[in-house]
């Protein structure tokens, strides 16, 4: 017998109070029988109306969106983007909450990942519990940071227009201005531009240089436009058949300046988004892992080599850097940006296969900033049996950081300090520095 189809409950309405912050962009709530809702658009403490937007009777629990504030948290404000709310645009989460509010709610969040994945407090994480803004993003009230050097707009099928996702969906917003765009992405214009035929546009504006980028993904067999911006950019298409990025005009890459070096980025590659971003971690590393003249590091998924030049230079000529980076292009562009050290070597591949097969047994210094599903267990333990005096853990989610802090407990180190970061204002995303060491040197 085949089991009944759940009831979907998307469009019924509860009303809630509102409770803790949860990862994620949303606040818990429960409904009168018990269900629990992740609530976006409210704030801890509101009693608020939640439309259901996913879920069915009897679901572990249920997506909703406040459509109504019976009471508000002092810490609310109206969202100063005309695009934010129930569902319109889902690149922000946190516009309805004042800034110190906003990093408050990330601390909670931290907070709650260390105790319930790592067991930690944040006294034991050598933490103060405060999110320290990126520097320049603390404006007086009302201005909103313009950090979004690297914006991905999607483009409405129908009419041709740039616009935003909406949260958890493919349809497209349409948008005049995204507020946090850097000056450099909202002064080409691209939503004042016809974009018939493509899916996607991405648009970067480069710090520490003129550079300006567009990447176009088209639908299925349209023909590029010509692309007439405001300002002179480079343009690269992703191909159709292999996904690929390829040159149209221009540089194929941009090139981003961060602790007094230039690095060449090519299409597709990683960089930081906010422009304060790469100098901010480079220098919360250095300051964690006080490198010493002739020691030997890795930087692990390294990118196009931020902080192996920064450790490179520190180390002097006697030191050496080794790291390991699994995209093809991103290798070439770490080689280039490091070629006048000898000492630096960048292999290409993953770190769970390339790292065992490299040898080494013993380091001094770790940096290891890997993507948003973090290192996992083998190569957590892999690090820990190197014997690094120090190993400074970067990461863009506080999940995956709290549960590889658990594996590095299990191999040994103990968190030294830890620092956490608002660097995307207005999103629920924010960026940890952990310091670690062997625990027995701690204890
Ligand atoms: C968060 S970025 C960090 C890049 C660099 N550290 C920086 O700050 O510019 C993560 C990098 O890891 C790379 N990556 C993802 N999975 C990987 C893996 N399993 N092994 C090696 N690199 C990986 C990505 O291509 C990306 O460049």
């Amino acid at each position: 017998m085949q089991a009944e189809p759940k009831k979907s409950l998307v469009g019924e309405e509860y009303e809630v109070e509102v409770g803790p912050v949860a990862h994620g962009g949303h606040c818990i709530a429960r409904t009168d029988e018990g269900q629990v809702l992740f609530v976006r658009h409210t704030l801890p403490g509101e009693r608020v109306v939640a439309r259901v937007t996913e879920g069915e009777e009897g679901a572990r629990f249920l997506r909703a969106d406040a459509v109504e504030v019976l009471s508000a948290s002092k810490d609310r404000v109206e969202a100063p983007c005309p695009y934010a709310g129930p569902g319109r645009c889902g690149g922000c989460d946190w516009q309805h909450a004042k800034p110190g509010a906003q990093r408050r709610l990330k601390g909670e969040v931290v907070a709650e990942q260390l105790a319930r994945l790592a067991g930690l407090t944040p006294e034991e994480a050598g933490w103060d519990g405060t999110v320290m803004p990126a520097e320049g993003d603390k404006l007086p009230t009302g201005e909103v940071p313009q950090w979004r050097t690297r914006v991905q707009y999607a483009v409405d099928p129908d009419t041709g227009r740039a616009g935003l996702r909406r949260h958890r969906s493919h349809e497209v917003e349409p948008i005049e201005h995204c507020m946090i765009a850097a000056e450099g992405v909202s002064e080409l214009g691209i939503e004042q531009r016809d974009w018939s035929g493509m899916a996607s546009v991405e648009a970067i504006a480069a710090t520490g240089s003129q550079d300006r980028q567009v990447i176009l993904t088209p639908r299925p067999g349209a023909r590029l436009p010509i692309v007439e911006l405001d300002k002179p950019v480079s343009v690269m298409r992703v191909g159709e058949k292999d996904g690929g990025t390829h040159r149209v005009h221009g540089r194929p890459f941009v090139r981003e300046r961060a602790d007094g070096r230039t690095y060449r980025v090519g299409s597709g590659g990683f960089w930081q988004v906010h422009p304060k971003a790469a100098d901010t971690l480079v220098t919360a590393v250095m300051q964690g892992l006080l490198p010493r003249k002739g020691e030997m590091a890795l930087d692990l998924y390294c990118g196009v080599g931020l902080f192996a030049g920064a450790l490179a230079d520190r180390l002097g000529d006697e030191g050496a850097v080794l790291g390991i980076e699994s995209g093809k292009r991103a290798v070439e562009d770490a080689r280039h940006n490091l070629a006048d050290f000898d000492r630096v070597r960048i292999e290409q591949g993953k770190v769970e296969a390339v790292l065992p097969r490299t040898g080494i047994t013993e380091v001094d210094l770790v940096v290891l900033d890997p993507p948003r599903a973090g290192a996992g267990r083998k190569t957590v333990e892999h690090l820990s049996s190197l014997g690094a005096r120090r190993i400074a853990y970067v990461a863009c989610d506080p999940a995956a950081l709290a549960r590889d802090l658990g594996y590095f407990r299990d191999g040994g180190y103990r968190v030294r300090t830890l620092r956490v970061f608002d660097l995307f204002p207005m999103t629920h995303h924010v960026e940890c520095v952990a310091i670690l060491e062997p625990a027995a040197k701690g204890s």
